[in-house]
């Protein structure tokens, strides 16, 4: 199942900086591992925002919903959540 996501980063000004970096580290290799198992298929940075457009490919709506509740940024986050049908004229 394809799932479009957007996800929007808001981190607390008042976080210190090191634990900031922390939790961007921990999102990184979450997020590439996650690539390299085939489930996050794509992630593209939205020009000009803290924010990013990605597509997962996983087999439930439940799956998607733990690895998402697994983001170290999570807590930061708006997440919006498109699921993808094919479309007929698609070649
Ligand atoms: O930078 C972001 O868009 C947020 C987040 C998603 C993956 C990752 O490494 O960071």
């Amino acid at each position: 199942m394809l799932f479009l996501v957007r996800m929007d980063v808001n981190i607390p000004r008042d976080l210190p900086e090191a634990q900031a970096n922390e939790i961007k580290a921990r999102e990184k290799a979450y997020s590439q591992d996650l690539q390299r198992d085939g489930r996050w298929k794509s992630i593209w940075r939205v020009v000009g925002e803290y924010a990013n457009y990605s597509i997962f490919d996983v087999s439930s709506n439940d799956e998607l919903h733990q690895l998402l509740q697994g983001l170290p940024l999570f807590p930061f986050m708006k997440i919006h959540v498109t699921p993808l049908a094919t479309h007929p004229s698609a070649i």
